[in-house]
């Protein structure tokens, strides 16, 4: 909580998440000053490649050209962040997973064992006859961090609103999270799996506010026919899946937030979010394309959200209330980000 009393919320999950996510890159713990210029270059990136005029007109481009040239800057300093932690995690693979005295206090603590860092796997690659430069290691690592932080931040943020906003809802979850590990223990991966409450809470949380009203960019390879169109081969086809969500002849009452529409005999009970079985939401895309780490997504939401409630009690702060207005940061995030009053749950 900061000197006004209230703590925000997504600032402080967006850390959080970087920082797991810099872990399963480059399995290195690294100081929070080190996550913050990380997690700040690359969300520069990421608002950087939303689609621009030149995009659509490329004949456009000679003229932005000062765009252009921030655009190198920023991937300059997105390459000084990262390289040093592939290069650390490369000497450490190259070590067979020994580093010398030396070389271990020279540098962050290498925390996952030889193979299970994500870039162990890149660094043996050789997708076309030949291993992969430190660039392409950069921008595939990026992806990773860039792609789970905001998603998981944002949906932490929405679930929490309606926490806050209605705390008949977080008591439900303080409940069910205390009923399985008790007062005093901690929240493991094995425990939230057992909280279907809370579960319903996520899944309603990604139906009312999916992170992402469109998917990322598909294209057509070759000429198809979808939904009655004709779309061309070449052609970028971009999905708004936000909509299934909002049609009252999928869902009931759609704009009101739910959790219960998916315990039994909800309207959402059957719903499957991977959308094999029909779309009715579509958080996480589907088909050949869909988000790959969709269960660690889900893993590190209903984590924080079962952590964050058991450790306190999350009221509104009356100098900022919450405000549930949308805007766009890449994800569809609240405009007046969610600052909440806490207060420690009692331990017996
Ligand atoms: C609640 C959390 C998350 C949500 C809602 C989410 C949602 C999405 C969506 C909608 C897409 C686009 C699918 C498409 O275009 O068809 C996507 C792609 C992707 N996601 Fe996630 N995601 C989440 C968490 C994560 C996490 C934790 C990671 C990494 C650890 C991740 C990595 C990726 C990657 C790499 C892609 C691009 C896949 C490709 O190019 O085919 N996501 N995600």
């Amino acid at each position: 909580m900061d000197k006004q009393g209230f703590v925000e919320v997504m600032s402080n999950c967006r850390l959080t998440i970087c920082g797991i996510l810099i872990c399963l890159c480059f399995g290195a713990r690294i100081p929070e000053e080190k996550v913050k210029e990380i997690e700040a270059v690359l969300k520069e990136v990421m608002m950087m490649t939303t689609l621009k005029l030149p995009d659509f007109l490329p004949m456009l481009t000679p003229l932005f050209g000062k765009q252009i040239k921030t655009a190198k800057e920023l991937r300059k300093r997105q390459m000084e962040c990262l390289i040093p932690l592939i290069r650390r995690r490369k000497a450490f693979v190259d070590s067979e997973g020994m580093f010398s005295d030396r070389e271990a206090s020279d540098g962050p603590e290498m925390v996952s064992q030889l193979g299970a860092a994500y870039v162990d796997s890149l660094l043996g690659f050789e997708p076309a006859g030949r291993v992969l430069g430190e660039q392409e290691l950069v921008t595939l690592c990026s992806e990773v961090i860039s792609a789970g932080t905001d998603t998981s931040a944002t949906t932490v943020e929405w679930a929490l609103l309606h926490m806050v906003q209605d705390q008949r809802i977080q008591e439900r979850v303080y409940k069910e999270v205390t009923c399985i590990v008790g007062k005093n223990g901690d929240v493991s991966e094995n425990d939230v799996e057992k909280m279907t409450y809370l579960e319903a809470v996520v899944k309603e949380t990604l139906r009312r506010h999916p992170p992402s009203h469109f998917l990322l960019s598909h294209a057509a390879k070759t000429e198809t026919e979808l939904g009655g169109y004709t779309i061309p081969a070449d052609a970028n086809v971009e999905f708004y899946t936000a909509w299934v969500t909002e049609d009252p002849a999928i869902w009931k009452d759609p704009d009101e937030f739910r959790p219960e529409r998916f315990l039994d005999g909800g309207d959402g009970v059957d719903v499957d979010v991977t959308g094999t079985r029909g779309v009715r939401m579509a958080p996480f895309g589907a088909g050949r394309r869909i988000c790959p780490a969709m269960n660690l997504g889900i893993l590190h939401v209903r984590m924080l959200l079962a952590r964050m409630v058991h450790a306190f009690k999350w009221e509104p702060s009356s100098a900022h209330p919450p405000d549930p207005t949308e805007t766009f940061a890449f994800t569809v995030v609240m405009k007046n980000s969610l600052r909440a009053v806490i207060s420690p749950r009692s331990k017996t």
